[in-house]
């Protein structure tokens, strides 16, 4: 028994329970869990993520066809996870013999409940008797094919062609399915990025069309002691131009309304080379703490952190610029945390998200000085949080001015998706 709850396909399967059943993101799942287990090999590790994200990724293709197998409204979710990770690693992984697979999903469901291990048996050797080397389709449209190979709810394709049309949906649809580059921001605080090019060959770098700063790695960065040293922040290229598109100069006053875990943050002082100052707002002390973390690790000296809901600061400071990064939606980073897609998202859900934004701009608004610049970005697709939201807010202050708005599509260059605005309040006359 020691041994099993040792193997990564037992510790693949605890994770994933605790990420379906409480609606938790993956990435935050791995990081805690390989933090508090750090003798955990690197083979292992790197099977324990493959289990876990590409489960995940593709888990409405594994439910439809484990349920051409099963009744899934009388089986327990935690046994249509076991099932859903076991046809993954039979079909889209390649190291592990089928009979091992399913030896140890019955093993594994044996901890739970000690009868179940011959209901996981039968259905797996089922699967495998109908589709012995791949999962097919048979007599499905078009469109259920692709909702199905990118593991897209039907209801969020139908959200998305609502506001966007079908086209723009299906490529949405595609690219939350795709694999995002890796992409770092070089500390110019730290090393200029000619020289971190020229040291740091081994990585396979191309700078990036996006930003100056930025670099697209070939290889994997993130063990590296380029993190550890500060030299580098892990960060999509367009999460770099929202900042850029503010254009923070040195010594300003700047707000960052929601800053954690510090990307934007970081970069803001990275361009402002350590001068002036940055106060940088959370509503959450944990992920503030990060901000704080990474701040220090890349040598950023000039931002002081306020743990509060930014609608409720009260302070007479007019600031120069500032930056509101709301809360949002995320379906911007469903190719990076694939969960997004599957969250609960009703109405309730996104008019919350929409009247916290509200609340944000309304109180940026009070804090932007005469001739001071706001950029509002959001990391999603939705009309209400973002281009409707903003066409709101300038109807009701008359004298803030629309410089520059953009939505952008993660398929345009395989980047996160992002919207901005960059908005001017008006020199009072
Ligand atoms: C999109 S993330 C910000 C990402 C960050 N700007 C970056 O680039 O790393 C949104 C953040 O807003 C914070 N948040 C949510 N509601 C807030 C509020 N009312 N006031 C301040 N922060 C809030 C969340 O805790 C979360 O860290």
């Amino acid at each position: 028994m020691v041994k099993l709850k040792n193997s990564p396909r037992y510790i693949a399967f605890n994770l994933l329970r605790e990420i379906f059943s409480h609606h938790k993101y993956s990435n935050k799942v791995l990081t805690d869990f390989f933090q508090n287990n750090s003798d955990i090999s690197n083979r292992d590790k790197t099977l324990v993520f493959q289990i876990v994200y590409g489960t995940i990724k593709n888990k409405i293709l594994l439910e439809y066809f484990c349920k051409q197998f099963i009744n899934p409204t009388k089986t327990k979710l935690q046994y249509q996870i076991l099932l859903w990770m076991s046809l993954y690693q039979l079909y889209f992984l390649d190291r592990v013999p089928s009979y091992a697979i399913v030896n140890e999903a019955v093993n594994i469901v044996k901890t739970v409940d000690q009868k179940v291990g011959g209901f996981i048996n039968g259905v797996l050797k089922q699967v495998i008797k109908k589709y012995p080397d791949q999962l097919v389709f048979t007599g499905i449209e078009a469109r259920e094919k692709l909702l199905l190979e990118n593991s897209m709810p039907a209801q969020l394709f139908d959200f998305f062609a609502k506001q966007y049309g079908v086209e723009r949906a299906e490529k949405i649809a595609v690219d939350s399915h795709q694999t995002p580059k890796i992409s770092l921001r070089v500390n110019t605080l730290k090393i200029s990025v000619a020289e971190f090019i020229k040291k740091y060959e081994q990585y396979q770098l191309t700078t990036s069309a996006i930003s100056p700063n930025a670099l697209i790695a070939k290889m994997p960065v993130i063990n590296s002691e380029l993190l550890a040293a500060g030299l580098i922040y892990l960060q999509d290229e367009m999460s770099m131009k929202i900042v850029e598109v503010l254009d923070p100069q040195p010594n300003e006053i700047i707000l960052d309304m929601c800053s954690a875990p510090g990307g934007k943050t970081t970069y803001l002082s990275q361009l402002m080379n350590n001068t002036g100052r940055i106060d940088a707002y959370d509503i959450n002390q944990k992920r503030l703490d990060t901000v704080a973390i990474n701040s220090e690790r890349l040598g950023c000296h000039n931002i002081e952190l306020h743990c509060l809901n930014a609608s409720e600061i009260i302070s007479n400071i007019q600031y120069d610029k500032i930056l509101c990064d709301v809360p949002c939606s995320g379906f911007g980073v469903m190719k990076r945390k694939p969960e997004i897609k599957y969250q609960p998202w009703g109405s309730e859900q996104l008019t919350n998200l929409v009247e916290i934004q509200k609340k944000l701009l309304n109180k940026a608004y009070q804090l932007l000085k005469p001739g001071g610049i706001l950029v509002y970005s959001t990391c999603t697709f939705n009309r209400y949080e973002n281009d409707d939201q903003i066409k709101e807010f300038l109807h009701a202050n008359p004298d803030l001015i629309l410089l520059e708005e953009k939505q952008v599509f993660g398929d345009e260059n395989n980047t996160d998706g992002f919207y901005y605005s960059k908005i001017q309040k008006q020199m009072t006359t």
